[in-house]
Parts: C-alpha cells; structure tokens; sequence
C-alpha cells in the first residue's frame, strides 16, 4: 500500500507557493457545461479530485485540454444521457451536476455523489431548491432523477447554510426563466469566485458573499476565461504546519482575507503571522496558549481546518476544546492520532486536546482528505517515523504535498 514516510522534528523554512482552489475547481469544471462554446480554467488545481471531475465531463462527451495549470472545456459535444458512473459515486462535488445538467436539458439522471466520509452528508437542500424552481425529483436505488419541463425562478430559503446547495442552486436558477433569490446563502469565497465565473459566461447574480443571492435567468450562456482563486484551505494547512513545527514559512499567492479566521486563532496561541497583499509570514514558537476552536460557515473558523489545527494543540500549554459546529463526526483522525501518543477525548461534537504532549511515529491510517492533514503535521511534529497510508484521500486536495514540504526542509518521500 502506497504510504507517505515522514521523520519529523524539523522546523520548516522557506516559502510555499498555493494552488487553485479544489473547492472553486470542483465547481467550475462542471459549470463550463452550460456554455455553449469553450471556456478556459487558470490556476487549476493539480489534484485526484480534479483528475476525476475532467474523467468524468471526458464520459460525458466533453473535449478538455490541459496545459499545466489551465484546462479548456469545450462542451458543445457533450450529450444528455444518465450520469451513473462510479466514478460520480467517488466525488462528493459530483452532485453539481444536477444543476448544471438540470439547467442545460432540464432534465438528470445521476448516481448520488460521494466524497470524505464525515458522517451523514445531506442534499435536502439541493433538492429543496430544485424542487422550488419547478423540479420533479425521483429517488430510487441510488439513483436520482430530477425534470423540469420548465425551470421557473422561485424565493427559496435555505434551511442550513450549505455551500454546495447554494452554488447548485445558482446553476439551475442561472438558465431558469425569471428571478431567483436564495436566502441564507453561504458567504464562502468559493461562492464569489463561482459566481464570478457564472457572471462572465453572461449570466446575472448580485449578492454573491452576502446571505441573498439574486440570480436573473438568461436564455444562453457563452463560454469564458477565468482564474480561480488561491486555496485558503491549503495555505491553511501550511500556516498551522509552519506553527506546529516552530518553523518560519512565507505562504505566497493567498488572498490573507480569506484566511483571518485561522490567523486570528494563530495569534491567540502565540503564532507570529505578518500579513501582505498576496502572503502571509509565519513564525512558530516553543510556547503556545491553548485555545478553542468552533467551525462555523465563513466568515467562522472553517471545518476543512479543523482537524489538522487539532494536531498543532498537542503542543499548547493547557487544554483546548475543538467543535465542529459543521460535521458532528468529523473525529476519524483522533484514533490515529492517539497511536502517535496524542491525548484526546471526544465527547459529542466535541474534542477535548491535552497539550504539551510529545507525539511519536506511529504506523497511521488517513481515513479522509483532512484528517490526512493532520497526520502529516503530527508526523512533521513526532521526533521519529511515521508511515502514513490513506494516501489516495490526501492526493484528492494537495497539490504536490511532499514536494511542497520537503522544499520546506521536512524529511519526507512517498513509498
Ligand atoms: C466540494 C466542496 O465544496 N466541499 C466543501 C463543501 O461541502 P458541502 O457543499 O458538501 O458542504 P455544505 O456547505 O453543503 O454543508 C454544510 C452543512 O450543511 C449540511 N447540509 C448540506 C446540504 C444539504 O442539502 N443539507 C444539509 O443538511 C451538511 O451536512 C453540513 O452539516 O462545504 C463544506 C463546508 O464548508 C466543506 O467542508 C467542503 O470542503
Ligand atoms: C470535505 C472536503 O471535501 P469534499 O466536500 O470534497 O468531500 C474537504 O475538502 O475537506
């Protein structure tokens, strides 16, 4: 089994330049298809979950291109036929293309996606919104059938603000006839930087960032060019990896904005973090102060961080408390970190860390995208080996991770 081999106790040093967003990615690469000519994807990131999505617009008849970091989607042979590869089942971002599929034919048939394994993952929203604009859903053996004969612009109120819903939702109500406006949308920089997409293939949305999105439906969207921004949750990974090693990291090409949440909670523990326009500097510290962490939709401390933030509090002095107001169950990294010496009780939605634990190399399993983080900056903390297997979840979000690290001066290599 294909593992990442990491001998910790090195601080990192250097600077470490950020990929395109996976979660904008995840978006865009399906959203092309409601174009009726080309468009062209900058700063794309190079990652399993990427790989996947352009696989599966390849089945459906679509004609990508890539070169490097841009990828060119010609959509205009695609045809209307189910979606029911495995590879749908194996991407949770594959439900966007009922919105999309919904908006271009009116009319999907789709396997129900997949994606990290963070308990019980819900599309009732999704659904909801469909339903509003005029949508006959149909579920039965794994598989869901949504028609519209026509898509009508509807008020839909989201009950929990999701990401995914709001984004989909925006699909559909982009080619519906009349005004959508989604209420309680997410605020996410990913839901900007879609509808920003959305807006130059000539589509009309206003309030992408704020909690109502209003979306005019056109009668044709035209292909476009567009650059997708810097992954937050990556430079995330690396600000919290450069902290737990009392390293001394410049994070290049961020938007800092987008990272306050996670800065703020750094300073709070004793983190030096100097922000520029495009970077972020970061120096670690022998001593930090516990802290407690709570997950909230954006502007709030994002979940995708959570659990590799968990691995930086076995080195504060004192207790810290981590919940995950999003995913109740998003915990499967803390067995794993225990083999490493760590010491954390979950009770609930909640992990309580001990700190100013020493961790040690330990055989460990990534069981998600995230808790994989966690186990590489435990393993960049613990004094000797770490075999870390699970790559597979951890190749769906980092771009060129050991490269980026040992470029940082870890000590890693891929078995
Ligand atoms: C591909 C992608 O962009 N993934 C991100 C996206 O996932 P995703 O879009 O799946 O996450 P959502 O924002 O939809 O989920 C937020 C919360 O709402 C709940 N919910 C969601 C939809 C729904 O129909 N019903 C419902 O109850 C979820 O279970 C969760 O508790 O946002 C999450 C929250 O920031 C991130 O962790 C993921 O990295
Ligand atoms: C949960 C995540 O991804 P996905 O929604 O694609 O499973 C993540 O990026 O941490």
């Amino acid at each position: 089994m294909e593992k990442l081999v990491i001998k910790g106790g090195h601080p990192l040093h250097g600077s470490v330049k950020i990929s395109g967003a996976k979660n904008s990615a995840l978006a865009m690469i399906p959203a092309t298809l409601l174009a009726d000519s080309p468009s062209v994807l900058e700063n794309i990131p190079d990652i399993r979950d990427v790989a996947f999505y352009i696989e599966v617009l390849h089945d459906l008849g679509a004609v990508v291109t890539r070169t490097g970091a841009e990828i060119t989607i010609d959509p205009s042979p695609i045809r209307h036929q189910p979606v029911l590869s495995q590879k749908v089942n194996q991407l949770r971002a594959s439900y966007y293309l009922m919105g999309v599929l919904l908006g271009k034919w009116k009319e999907v048939t789709i396997g129900t996606p997949g994606g990290c394994n963070l308990g019980l993952r819900p599309i009732d929203q999704h659904i909801k919104g469909f339903q509003a604009l005029g949508t006959k859903v149909v579920q039965e053996d794994g598989v869901l059938r949504l028609i519209a004969p026509k898509l009508q612009g509807a008020r839909i109120y989201l009950d929990v603000v999701s990401v995914g819903a709001t984004i989909n939702i925006m699909f559909a109500a982009a080619c519906a006839d009349g005004k959508t406006v989604i209420e309680n949308a997410a605020k996410e920089p990913e839901v900007i930087d879609v509808a920003t997409l959305l807006s130059s293939m000539g589509a009309v949305i206003k309030g992408a960032g704020t909690d109502i999105i209003r979306i005019q439906g056109v009668k044709r969207l035209h292909g476009c060019r567009h650059t997708i921004i810097p992954d937050r949750i990556e430079a995330g990974t690396y600000m919290i990896a450069a902290a737990a090693t009392e390293g001394e990291v410049l994070i290049e090409q961020i938007i800092p904005k987008h990272l306050e949440s996670v800065s703020a909670k750094l300073r709070e523990m004793g983190v030096q973090i100097q922000e520029e326009e495009e970077s972020i500097f970061v120096k670690g510290s022998s001593r930090y102060t516990p802290v407690d962490i709570k997950t909230l939709p954006y502007p709030g401390f994002p979940t995708d961080l959570q659990q590799p933030f968990t691995s930086l509090l076995t080195r504060a002095h004192g207790t810290s408390l981590v919940t995950d107001n999003i995913y109740s169950s998003r915990f499967e990294h803390v067995s794993q970190l225990e083999k490493m010496g760590a010491k954390i009780k979950v009770e609930g939605r909640t992990a309580i860390v001990e700190g100013m634990i020493p961790l040690h190399g330990a055989r460990v399993h990534a069981f998600d995208l995230r808790a994989g983080a966690s186990l590489v900056i435990a393993a960049l903390m613990a004094e000797d080996v770490t075999w870390i297997t699970g790559t597979n979840h951890i190749d769906r979000g980092y771009e060129q991770l050991e490269q980026k690290l040992a470029r940082l001066k870890a000590e890693i290599r891929r078995e």
